[in-house]
Formats: structure tokens, sequence, C-alpha cells
């Protein structure tokens, strides 16, 4: 018989190729209506932009929308269409709408997955999530609580104590040698800044006192996007399914052995909303869910506010000055004390607006929103949006938008959130999202942080190995968090400055 080479067939593929090309871009199109925003097609029809999407990540929102630069845009994809919102003034539009195009469905969906509740655990979530069939559900319930409690009060100041509590004394492990050892700044921050919060929310049962199960955690929410897919997670995910299974047991212990009774207000009121209503295995996923809320923001927000400050002499200088009016010092039984008002820092507009600022540069992942039913958004141009899509609000080009922020957008600029700072539109700063769904853990967060930079300020010089601050570069490959950890090491030296080098540090609150 006859063996043709294979370039004998290469004008035949190349046919059915091109029929096929031709034929997926006419029956495999999803369907177009009237005033949705513009579609953008693809040079590779029906999968372009999800290919795009897989290769590029999040910033491939924003390179479609350098090349067309409309304010809102739709992109058809295998999973459905998604509508892509570029403006701060269709971002507005969307934050009315906020029944309609919903972020606590995103959150229930979302939770739902990465914890893997069972199908009577999922089936309670998704009861009444924002409240449009009633008075309760576990989600509504839920988050009520969460933003309640996490609101400038009693509750928030005790969680507030324990967090700082926790990073004074890992703090102060820096107090014994003139110079200390080389310092990978981003461990060392996320084993802090984590421990600290953990602790507050669990109190002295916290299950991430364990370093294997905070290891754990971190690669959960590493990989959010293995254990979204839940495709064979025992196949295609079997690290993150294996650490799954081990966190979501520390969990069940910790209740099962009534942990919960020394830990937060919020945890115990979480527990006793789901006790007897959801399996303790249930319970114990929603945790981990919960732990990525925690972990994956506040950490990279946390580095990158410490990285802009101490990598910039002249924003350096101005968080110190600041950060000392809120020192006292005194003496008590012969010996200095150094307490740094808590309150203090947090009402310093110009911290405030350095941790923003921070943020417009390195919150620059996306909000999403779920469209629960056709829906018609105002301005300028009314776009209508179709039930079931996903609308994405990526930061970037809101964080970037000149109209928005004036010539020097590109700069770093600390004060840009004072009044000095000149006027700027609200809605185009996404760092803590906006609207009905601003984020209800920033109090918490804010003060975790800016205790963090002003400490680090006023007590260290710190100075990366080999002396030049080189960005590190977001991670765009983690996707559970608007703000990345950054891709590459920063490694410092620090000790501490002369003059104050003695006593001992504290804070008020
Ligand atoms: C600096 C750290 C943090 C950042 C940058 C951040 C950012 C965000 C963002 C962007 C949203 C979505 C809002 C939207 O799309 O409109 C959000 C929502 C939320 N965040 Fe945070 N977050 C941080 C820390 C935390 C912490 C530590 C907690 C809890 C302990 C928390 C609890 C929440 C809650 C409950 C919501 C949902 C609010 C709602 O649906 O009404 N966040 N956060």
């Amino acid at each position: 018989m006859e063996h043709k080479d294979f370039t004998t067939y290469y004008p035949s593929v190349a046919a059915i190729l091109l029929v096929l090309f031709f034929l997926s871009s006419r029956f495999l199109d999803v369907e177009r209506f009237p005033n949705e925003p513009p579609y953008i097609t693809s040079s590779i029809p029906y999968f372009g932009h999800a290919i795009g999407l897989f290769l590029n990540k999040i910033p491939y929102y924003n390179k479609v929308n350098a090349k067309y630069n409309y304010p809102a845009f739709t992109l058809a994809m295998p999973a459905g269409k998604v509508y892509v919102v570029s403006s701060p003034d269709v971002a507005r539009e969307v934050q009315r709408h906020s029944k309609t195009l919903s972020f606590p469905w995103i959150e229930a969906i979302f939770g739902v997955s990465v914890a893997g509740l069972s199908k009577e655990g999922a089936a309670l979530v998704f009861n009444n999530v924002q409240g449009e069939g009633g008075e309760h559900g576990i989600f509504f319930d839920g988050l009520k609580l969460m933003i309640n409690i996490l609101k400038p009060g009693v509750a928030l100041d005790e969680m507030n104590k324990t967090m700082l509590e926790s990073v004074s004394d890992t703090m102060s492990e820096f107090d014994e040698g003139p110079i200390s050892e080389d310092i990978d700044l981003w461990a060392w921050i996320k084993h802090m800044m984590i421990l600290a919060a953990t602790d507050a929310i669990y109190g002295p049962g916290n299950p991430f006192k364990d370093p294997q199960l905070e290891k754990d955690m971190w690669h959960i929410s590493d990989n959010v996007s293995s254990l979204l897919i839940g495709i064979l997670p025992m196949v295609f995910a079997r690290k993150s399914h294996l650490v799954h299974r081990r966190v979501t047991q520390a969990f069940e212990n910790f209740y099962r052995h009534g942990k919960e009774e020394t830990s937060s207000t919020m945890t115990q009121g979480r527990y006793n909303d789901t006790k007897g209503t959801m399996s303790l295995n249930d319970i114990a996923r929603l945790d981990v869910a919960q732990g990525i809320t925690v972990f994956s923001n506040t950490v990279p927000s946390g580095f990158w506010t410490l990285y802009h400050v101490l990598s910039k002499p002249d924003v350096l200088s101005l968080v110190r000055s600041e950060a000392m009016k809120h020192l006292h010092t005194e003496e008590f039984n012969g010996k200095i004390q150094r307490m740094l008002d808590v309150k203090g820092i947090r009402s310093s507009t110009i911290l405030e607006s350095v941790l923003k600022e921070s943020l417009r540069h390195q919150a620059l992942e996306m909000g999403t929103r779920m469209v629960v039913e056709d829906v018609v958004i105002g301005g300028a141009n009314p776009f209508l949006l179709k039930k079931d899509c996903f609308v994405m609000l990526p930061n970037q080009p809101m964080h970037f938008n000149e109209k928005a922020w004036g010539p020097n957008v590109r700069e770093f600029d600390p004060l840009r959130f004072t009044k000095s700072g000149g006027s700027h539109q609200g809605v185009a700063f996404r760092g803590f999202g906006g609207g009905a769904n601003l984020c209800g853990g920033r109090f918490f967060a804010s003060t975790e942080i800016l205790f963090i930079v002003s400490m680090c300020a006023l007590r260290y010089d710190m100075k990366p190995v080999g002396g030049i601050w080189n960005n590190p570069s977001p991670d765009h490959n983690v996707m559970s968090s608007v703000v990345t950890p950054p891709l590459k090491k920063t490694i410092v030296r620090m000790k501490s400055r002369k003059g104050i080098e003695d006593g001992n540090w504290g804070f008020r609150l």
C-alpha cells in the first residue's frame, strides 16, 4: 500500500479548517441583542477571548480596552458572554443597580465552589442570597453579621487589640541585634499579617498558629482557580484538594473542641447562626472560603504599601513625620516606653492617602457582578445587560484614567487623596470596590497595614540588599484577589534607627 507523506494532505486539512473557521464564527457565536455594549470580535472565532484570558489573565481586559477604548464592551466566550466596564461613569451606573447587578451572588457562587460545600450546604447558601425572599438566609445573615462587626465599634476594637498585640510580638523579634539577617520582605510580612489577622478572628485556638496549616491556606489562596474549575479535583487539582481537606479537618476540630468560645464575636456569631442548620463539615469548609477573603487581599496590600513607602525617600520621610505625631514617649519604672496611638494614625488623612495611593497602583485586578435580571443601565450611553451574564470591572483602566485623576495619573502622589491632592472622580478608585458592596473589612485591614507601615518607618532603617529597590512586579497568576502578591523577591536588611533604639514599643488603642 502506498504511504502518502502528510504534506500531501495539507491543502485538504487547510480547506477543512477554513470551513470550520467560518462555520464556527457563524453558528458558535452567542446570541446578540441590540443595545448591548459593542461586541469585540477576535481573530480566532468563539475561543479567541477565552485563549487571550487564559494566556494573559486579567490584563487581557486591559489590552482589549487599550485597543478600542470603549466605556464598556462585550466579549463572547464558550462559557457565555462577559460585559467589561472600563469607564468610571459606567461603573457608577453598575453600582446604582446593586440588586440586579449582584455582588452577593458572585460571593455565594465563589464561596460554595471554593468551600466545596455539600449539596445541602450549597442549597442553604443559595437560599435568599440578597434578601429577595425575606429576612433570613445563611449567606445573607452571615454577610450582614460580618459587616456589622467589622464596622468601627467595640467588637472591632477587640479584634484590633488582638491583631496589634500579635504584630507587636512579631516585630519585637528584631529588637535583639543591631542589624538583621537578610529578610525576604514578602515572606516576613505574609507570616506576620496572617498570624495577627487570624489570631484576631479565631482567638487563642487559632488553627493557623500551626505553620503547616498557614502554608496550606496560602496554597489554597494562591491556587483558587484550580478549585473553581471543579472538574475531577482529585486528578486536576490533587494538591489543592488534599490541602483543602487538611484545613477543613482543622476547623472541624476547632469547633468540636469548643475553641470558638474564646474567639471573636464574628466567629462566635457565625457559628451560632449555622450550627444545627449546617453540618459541621460544611461550617468548617466555609472557614476555608473566608480564609481566602482574609489571606488574599490584606497581605499583598500590606506588602505593596510598605514597598512604596520604603522605596521612595520623600514618601518615607512624609510617613515618618506623620507617624511621629502619634508616638508618645513616657518613662515607666525607669524604662522608656514608646507608645503608638493607633486611633491617631487611623485619623491621619496623610497616612490614609498613602495607603489608597498604594492600592491605586497595585489593586489592579477586578470587581465582578452577576446580571440577575435583564437590565438597562443609564448614563450617556444606555446599555442592555442580559440575565446570567457576568460584568467585569477591571481596575487598571479606572485607576489610570487621566480624566478621572488628572495629568499626573501615572505618578505616585502620596497626597493624592488629601485635600491638597486636588479633586478626582471618587468612583474611579476601586481598591475597596464601591457602592453597596464596599469592602466590609477595610477598617480592620487598614488598621493592620497602617500600624505595620508606621512602626516600620519609625523603628527601622530598611534597605534592599544590593542597594537598589527593584519593583518586584505584580503576579497576575494569582486570581483570588484585587491586589496580587509580588512576582519577584525583595530582600532587605533592617536595623533599629539611631536615637530610638532603646525602650519598649507598644500601642494605645
Ligand atoms: C486591604 C485588604 C482588602 C482589600 C483591598 C479588599 C478589597 C475588597 C473588594 C475590592 C471587595 C469587593 C467590593 C466590590 O466589588 O464592590 C471587597 C468586599 C468585601 N470584603 Fe474586602 N478587602 C480587604 C480585606 C478584607 C478583610 C480583612 C475582610 C474581612 C475580615 C474583608 C471583607 C470583605 C467583605 C465582607 C466584602 C463584601 C462586602 C459586601 O458584599 O457587601 N475584606 N473587599
